[in-house]
């Protein structure tokens, strides 16, 4: 007999659990012939609720799932991300660097890097490739009303208020796309003779059947950590940082400008994200708790906050977070796949937590085995794509530790101990000395990161790649093609500063207006 998969039963109800449950709603007609989508929430354990900065891949996301552009920003307190700040992170100063969502400027034609290492120290590497960092400095939007929803003059993400994002979700995969909502809490798993999950135990509603279990519950990772002991692979040698401290500001007034990229400033044992949405800003310090102590963290995210809200810091009501840095052996075990924090965490720095969701959920729509008898091959190919998906991630958060010339505290000094390089970063950090990173080095057709990523980041910590063009024949036609880009860049960054709406302008408006009206 073939096991068609007919019903799929996601546990949790929080951001991974309700973009994964509209994806494949999204995807799959219910009824018969198609899949059916279940989702179960436990109403005794809350979703985490913070996770507020998303990556561009979230507008193609909204899009397939089908809300609106206008609709979430109405109902997320969203506002526009174009990339990240950092502060502090080379010499603990006030110095910092951008890392922008936009490519540099004819980037697969031309190595820019080479062209501007001559000029560094008049301008910085992202400021002469991309008009994005003016753009964020001046705290602008990357499109204006007129445009059309998810389209933009520069590439861009969001900041979200998470608790809103996915009430939106659900409400949008149970009234539009047909997803079956129970609010249970799960206390047992029943296996089938093959070691399957057969059915799951709700305190209520009895029991649960389905073909695909998806473990979204967060921490807690009921299914594939708890029901079938995949164990985590730790990366806490690499990747300090245990722990978290989280507060809301609010602004000291309404129309004060809201940042356009997330703002990163590196602390003595970790760093502090600051969120701006249009109604509060989401703050926090991540820090490695071998270093400092809960009291010394609070102490500095307490001074970074000030008094700026006009209220006072105990009165924010500071959340501490446990983080087990790592990710699962396997995420797709059975038939249980995890996605979502049940799969594994590492630091947010980068905020790349939400796009694993969604490649995730998207991978699974997209390779959705017919029956039970070739899961298992979907499921090798689905834990070998995302194994490689998390090196990635853990290799590229680490370059930004590595690169600082910190010496304030011990942690800064041991993020650039050799034990806790990874060691293909080791081997890329010394190929990059002798020459910059491009597109063709990418090694894999979906890499995490693009090169230019890397470039950001390199250039932005002073890294000092040699210039190939002094060794290079054909130089002067290439040098008059990369002046050409940095002046035509220049004149773009002037351009956009014009007629660009303010990150504030733009979300007020489209709460009355809409995109795409003029
Ligand atoms: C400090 C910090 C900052 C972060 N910042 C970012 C960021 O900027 N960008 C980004 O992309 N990501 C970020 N993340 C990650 C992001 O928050 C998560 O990836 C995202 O919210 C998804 O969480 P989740 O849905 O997996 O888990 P949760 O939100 O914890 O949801 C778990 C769900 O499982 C349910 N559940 C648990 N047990 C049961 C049970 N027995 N029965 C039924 N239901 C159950 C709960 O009720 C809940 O609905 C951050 C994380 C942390 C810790």
């Amino acid at each position: 007999m073939v096991n068609r998969i007919e019903k799929v039963v996601v546990v949790g109800g929080g951001s991974a659990g309700w973009l994964t449950a509209a994806t494949l709603a999204a995807e799959f007609k219910s009824g018969p012939g198609g899949i059916s989508v279940t989702l179960i929430e436990s109403a005794e354990t809350k979703s985490i609720g913070v996770g507020e900065g998303t990556w561009p891949s979230m507008r193609t996301t909204l899009q397939k799932i089908g809300i609106s552009e206008t609709e979430f920003f109405r109902e997320c307190d969203a506002s526009f991300k174009q990339g990240s700040k950092f502060t502090s992170w080379l010499e603990g100063g006030n110095e910092s660097y951008y890392h922008p969502f936009s490519l540099p400027e004819g980037y697969q034609e031309i190595n820019l890097a080479d062209f501007w290492a001559p000029h560094r120290d008049k301008v910085s590497f992202a400021n002469a490739v991309c008009p994005q960092l003016r753009v964020c400095e001046s705290y602008k939007a990357p499109k204006q009303i007129s445009a059309p929803d998810y389209a933009g003059s520069l590439n861009y993400g969001y900041h979200l208020d998470a608790i809103k994002f996915a009430r939106l979700l659900r409400k949008h995969a149970v009234e539009k796309l047909g997803v079956t909502h129970v609010i249970d809490h799960v206390e047992k798993i029943h296996s089938a003779p093959n070691g399957d999950i057969a059915s799951l135990q709700g305190k209520a509603h009895g029991q649960i059947n389905g073909d695909l279990f998806i473990d979204c519950t967060g921490f807690a990772s009921l299914l594939i950590g708890r029901h079938y002991s995949i164990p985590l692979i730790g990366k806490k040698d690499v990747l300090f940082n245990d722990r978290a401290i989280a507060v809301q500001v609010p602004y000291a007034d309404e129309s004060a400008p809201i940042a356009s990229a997330t703002l990163s400033t590196a602390r003595s044992a970790g760093w502090i994200w600051d969120i701006g949405l249009p109604s509060r800003r989401g703050t926090g310090y991540v820090f490695s708790s071998k270093y400092i102590d809960e009291q010394q963290a609070m102490d500095e995210l307490k001074a970074y906050v000030g008094n700026s809200a006009g209220v006072p810091f105990e009165e924010l009501a500071p959340r501490t977070i446990d983080i087990n840095p790592g990710y699962r052996q396997k995420f797709w075990h059975k038939n249980c796949v995890a996605i979502g924090l049940s799969a594994g965490f590492v630091e947010p720095l980068e905020a790349s937590a939400l796009v694993l969701i969604e490649l995730s959920a998207r991978m699974i729509a997209e390779q959705m085995p017919a029956d039970r008898q070739v899961m298992d091959i979907v499921a090798e190919k689905f834990n070998d794509k995302f194994a490689t998906r998390w090196q990635q991630i853990i290799g590229f958060l680490k370059l930004h530790y590595v690169l600082s010339r910190r010496n304030d505290s011990q942690y800064w000094l041991d993020n650039r101990s050799d034990e806790s390089i990874p060691s293909d970063l080791a081997a890329q950090l010394k190929l990059w000395r002798t020459r910059s990173p491009w597109y063709c080095d990418e090694t894999h057709v979906d890499q995490m990161f693009p090169s230019a990523s890397y470039q950001y980041v390199l250039y932005g910590m002073e890294y000092p790649s040699q210039p190939m063009t002094a060794r290079k024949r054909s130089d002067e036609s290439d040098q008059q093609r990369a002046r050409q880009i940095f002046a035509s860049n220049d004149s773009m960054a002037g351009k956009l500063l014009t007629n660009l709406p303010t990150n504030r302008d733009l979300t007020d408006q489209v709460k009355h207006q809409g995109f795409g009206h003029i």
